[in-house]
């Protein structure tokens, strides 16, 4: 059967240069895949060719086993949802329009709104915590509660892929870590852009990105090593674990 989403050697050029190089990547069943390198290294646009946003110089990006070109983006917005790093939305609606927007692509002349789309907006809803804000104007919002509401609108999409620039960018920390128990909770497949090593951990596999390329890629505690924390980002990196719970914890030195 063929992956839910899979890239094949895809490239993407802009202004003569090589922004994303030759990755090729399938996407297990409900896994949860960090995306990881430095700023500029080519993750939201390999997030945007994955979502078919942004098309391939070179290689492909299928979902279901048909190249996303050849797909209508109604049908894509069936199978996956985005959360982009600065996503617009109109601002004269309330927070529950704008997460109504998520089951548009659900809808269709034989097929009306019904009280299950209602459930569906009022569990995503539930699920970032902004129920309570439900009737604000989208205008009044604080960044952080912005970006729970973007999540809250692809959670309503209820896609089979869910695709997240940097969603723990603007949130306290404890909606960081609420958000990322909520995604990790999720059985959707998930590919997430991050820059915390720690988020990272939560992960069942990571992509370090360099230069557009695929520089590693696997679990993170294999992958997010001293040498290669070194080579990528330049900081002199100790991973301890921690005396109660043993998990893994990072302390950086900017190496000069
Ligand atoms: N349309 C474009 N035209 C020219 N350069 C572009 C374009 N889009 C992206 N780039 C460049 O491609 C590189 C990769 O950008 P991208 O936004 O994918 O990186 P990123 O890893 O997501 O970065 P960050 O961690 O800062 O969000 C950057 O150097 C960026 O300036």
């Amino acid at each position: 059967m063929s992956p839910l989403l899979e890239v094949v050697a895809a490239s993407r050029m802009a202004q003569g240069r090589a922004i994303v190089s030759d990755i090729s990547l399938r996407l297990q069943p409900g896994e949860m895949l960090g995306l990881l390198g430095p700023n500029g290294s080519g993750k939201s646009t390999l997030l945007g060719m994955m979502a078919g946003l942004i098309r391939p110089c070179r290689g492909q990006v299928r979902l279901k086993g048909l190249p996303m070109q050849a797909l209508r983006r109604r049908r894509i917005a069936q199978l996956l949802a985005l959360v982009a790093q600065s996503a617009e939305t109109a601002e004269r609606i309330t927070v529950r329009q704008a997460v109504e927007l998520g089951r548009i692509p659900r809808l269709g002349p034989l097929r009306p709104w019904r009280p299950r789309d209602d459930e569906a907006v009022a569990a995503a809803l539930k699920a970032v915590d902004m129920a309570h804000l439900a009737g604000r104007d989208w205008s009044s919002l604080s960044g952080g509660e912005r970006q729970r509401a973007h999540i809250a609108r692809a959670l309503a999409q209820a896609p089979r892929i869910l695709l997240l620039d940097e969603p723990t960018n603007h949130l306290d920390i404890h909606h960081q870590i609420a958000i990322l128990d909520l995604i990790a909770g999720l059985s959707v497949t998930t590919v997430v852009a991050l820059h915390d090593m720690h988020h990272a951990l939560r992960c069942d596999r990571v992509l370090v990105m360099r230069d557009g390329r695929c520089a590693a890629l696997g679990p993170p505690a294999q992958v997010l090593t001293p040498e290669l924390i070194r080579d990528i980002f330049a900081v002199k990196a100790e991973i301890i674990p921690h005396p109660r719970t043993g998990r893994p914890v990072f302390d950086f030195e900017r190496l000069c």
